[in-house]
């Protein structure tokens, strides 16, 4: 290419930069107002976000992709967000951790994140205002429910606002470059196993020890040249750890997803979930009969899981999502018809179907 035509593309991309710069800007100002409008009223908008993205996502026109459209986007919603209203997020710390790298996927890095020793923690930091949002996870692909988070769901006056899907990639890291001498590996129990195949094939005799958290265990092996951790790229990045083998993860489609909680659901954004939470009747069918108003008013499942009560022995609980906004008229149907044949119903939140 000669230096001419170089010339000619810089000085294009000089002047689109302040065309980008300038609709920046105007764009801003326009959230100002709204954050102006809204008065002491609820700021973070999830139903809208998720139209915004989606619609970015159908007019792009290309070359850049529309997953990389969006993630732009969510940053410049991030940024016009701030500007009417910082927004504070509290997730399972320390940093470093998978939940962290959720809560910025989702609210951008404009938001301030609060990392939170527990997962209990983070539900009480929420329901005492002294955030806004909170980040919890809730299923993995390969190692299934996160129990603590839907034992605390039953309970929370917080509703789901939000959902994150992250693809979990787990490395072997380590202080130094090389897989000889390592005495323990260390991490959270559900990377330890979402890695088990890795781990008996690779380092089949070395213990595995389980960690309150991926960054604890890449701080440990930060500190000690016997140590290695498995954890994802941010914890590698904080503790400058060596990746000895990446994309350890079993499964290859290794995936855990998010909810977000906050003192509100979401209105109605055209592609909606909602989450519920009951107990069946202690009778024979009594689950089979509890969900059939669902299937009776065309109303679709995407999720079932089972969880003892905690109050009677072998007494259950069923967290079941289902497409669609609580305020949609067959959704609001098949809740009606649920109530009247569980024992207990209570919808955790109507919510965006995830767009990143
Ligand atoms: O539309 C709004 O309510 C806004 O505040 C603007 C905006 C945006 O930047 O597009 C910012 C924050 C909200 O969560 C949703 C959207």
């Amino acid at each position: 290419m000669s230096d001419d035509l170089l010339k000619q593309h810089r000085d294009a991309i000089d002047a689109l930069d302040l065309k980008v710069l300038q609709c920046l800007n105007e764009r801003a100002e326009h959230a100002r107002k709204i954050g102006e409008i809204k008065g002491g009223g609820v700021i973070y908008r999830p139903e809208r976000e998720a139209q915004v993205l989606r619609r970015i996502k159908d007019v792009n026109p290309g070359p850049l992709s529309g997953e990389t459209v969006a993630r732009l986007f969510r940053e410049i919603m991030s940024a016009c967000l701030s500007l009417e209203k910082p927004l504070t997020i509290a997730h399972l710390g320390p940093s470093g951790t998978f939940s962290e790298s959720a809560s910025v996927k989702h609210f951008g890095h404009a938001a301030n994140l609060k990392p939170c020793v527990s997962i209990d923690e983070v539900f009480r930091t929420a329901e005492s205002g002294d955030v806004d949002y909170a980040v919890v996870p809730v299923e993995n692909s390969t190692e299934g429910a996160v129990g603590r988070t839907l034992d605390l769901l039953t309970q929370t006056p917080l509703q789901i606002c939000g959902e994150v899907v992250l693809r979990i990639h787990q490395h072997l890291l380590r202080n130094t470059p090389s897989l000889e001498g390592i005495e323990k590996v260390y991490s959270h129990a559900q990377s330890l196993g979402q890695c088990h195949e890795w781990l008996n094939t690779h380092l089949p005799d070395v213990e595995r020890v389980s960690v309150a958290s991926n960054a604890e265990a890449a701080r440990l092996a930060a500190a000690d040249a016997r140590f290695a951790a498995i954890a994802g790229d941010a914890a590698a990045e904080r503790f400058n750890l060596t990746q000895l083998a990446s994309n350890i993860e079993d499964e290859p489609n290794n995936t855990t997803r998010f909810l977000v909680l906050g003192p509100h659901d979401a209105t109605s954004s055209g592609k909606d979930k909602t989450s519920l939470v009951m107990s069946a009747k202690n009778q024979p069918g009594a689950v089979h009969q509890l969900l059939a108003p669902l299937a009776e008013r065309g109303v679709s499942m995407t999720k079932f899981e089972s969880r003892p009560s905690r109050i009677g022995l072998w007494e259950y609980v069923f967290f079941v999502d289902v497409e669609g906004h609580s305020t949609d008229a067959h959704v609001v149907d098949a809740i009606e018809a649920l109530k009247e044949r569980a024992a207990f119903v209570k919808v955790l939140g109507s919510y965006p179907v995830a767009v990143l």
